[in-house]
């Protein structure tokens, strides 16, 4: 008879086994970029990538050729700008970075206008080239463009909410970081739940669920909730018009895409937040909401329910879902009038 120590080794090496025979092509579009670039370079060091695709309108393929060197397993390929449809062919995982980003003063909506085109036409691309793909989008404002990408793929008839993803993984990542050090903690021993969607009121930590968050109170809890929701902003400032958070996103996209691909891979138990098709505040008018959310095979499983709120907690859902409303029919409204 084996010992639970030998089975627990056959079924770790069979899990290894079969992630690492999967052939998962992941695309990064805008792969140029201050986000592009160090995402294409994380993901290079994940063993779960099996070929990485770099498209963006300038210098992926210069940016494929510094990355293919690093000493890791998979392939690396740079596309021009005419070569959008030879980047998605067979893409499993879509990262999008496309688009401008914010200089001081300026609001994510402020962007809107430049980035809602971009990602239509990515989605467009998307939809004909690999309709099948699980899609995460980063391009601000994320609350307007994941419904842009939703509403061009409903008009394609190939809209599997599963697959759509609005990356919110960094609001979590600011909220774990400025807990713990307020707290003295580690950020790993942190985790804040963050919901709604990504930009200012309609952030919303949930601190009150956190052991270490619940301590936080009076002027402190306001202040520290008030960095979450506005982290973007500091770091926006202090760039001084050169661009908004690069570094900080390529590892929170990194980190998202790596927990789908475990999730894809057959991985069970993986729950990340993200900003998805969401039935939570859908009798509100609210079609998509970010909360954590259990992926598998298919992308996403099963959409985690709020949990209990503290008084103040119910206040700042209130304050963000008529803005996330607003935001989300933005979006939707773009795509039905071009
Ligand atoms: N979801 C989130 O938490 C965050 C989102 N962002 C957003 O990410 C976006 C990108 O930011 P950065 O990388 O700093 O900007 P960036 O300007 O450094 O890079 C954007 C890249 O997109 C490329 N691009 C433009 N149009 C394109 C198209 N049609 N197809 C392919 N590539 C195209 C540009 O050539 C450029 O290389 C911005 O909209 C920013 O607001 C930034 C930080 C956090
Ligand atoms: O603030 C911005 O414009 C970029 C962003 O989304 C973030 O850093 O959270």
């Amino acid at each position: 008879m084996l010992s639970r120590q030998t089975l627990r080794s056959v079924s770790a090496a069979r899990h290894f086994s079969s992630s690492a025979s999967r052939q998962t092509k992941v695309a990064v579009l805008g792969a140029g970029g201050g986000i592009g670039q160090p995402t294409s370079l994380l993901l290079k060091q994940n063993k779960l990538v099996t070929s990485l695709s770099l498209y963006d309108i300038r210098g992926a393929p210069g940016v494929a050729a510094d990355v293919s060197h690093v000493d890791t397993a998979s392939e690396v390929k740079g596309y021009a700008a005419d070569q959008l449809d030879q980047a998605l062919d067979g893409a499993e995982v879509i990262v999008i970075p496309a688009g401008v980003p914010r200089k001081p003063g300026m609001t994510r909506d402020d962007l809107f206008n430049t980035n809602a085109s971009i990602v239509r036409d990515l989605a467009t691309a998307i939809g004909r080239v690999a309709p099948k793909a699980h899609i995460l989008v980063i391009s601000n404002p994320v609350n307007s463009t994941v419904p842009i990408v939703a509403s061009v793929l409903e008009n394609l008839k190939v809209f599997d909410p599963r697959r759509l993803f609005g990356v919110t993984t960094l609001d979590v990542v600011r909220a774990s970081r400025f807990l713990a050090g307020i707290a003295g903690t580690d950020p790993a021993d942190t985790p804040v739940t963050v919901v709604g969607g990504h930009s200012g009121v309609t952030i919303v930590p949930l601190l009150s669920q956190s052991a270490v968050g619940k301590a936080v109170n009076g002027e402190a809890w306001e202040k520290l909730v008030y960095r979450i929701q506005y982290g973007g902003d500091e770091v926006v400032k202090a760039k001084d018009g050169a661009g908004s958070a690069t570094l900080s996103m390529a590892y929170a996209a990194a980190k998202f895409t790596n927990q789908l691909l475990r999730a894809l891979g057959g991985e069970k138990g993986v729950v990340a937040p993200t900003f998805v098709k969401s039935p939570l505040f859908e009798t509100q008018g609210v079609d998509f909401f970010s909360t954590n959310v259990e992926l598998g095979v298919n992308g996403v499983e099963k959409i985690h329910p709020l949990g209990p709120l503290s008084a103040e907690e119910e206040k700042l859902i209130e304050a963000c879902l008529p803005e996330l409303k607003k935001n989300i029919a933005k979006g939707q409204s773009f795509v039905s009038s071009s």
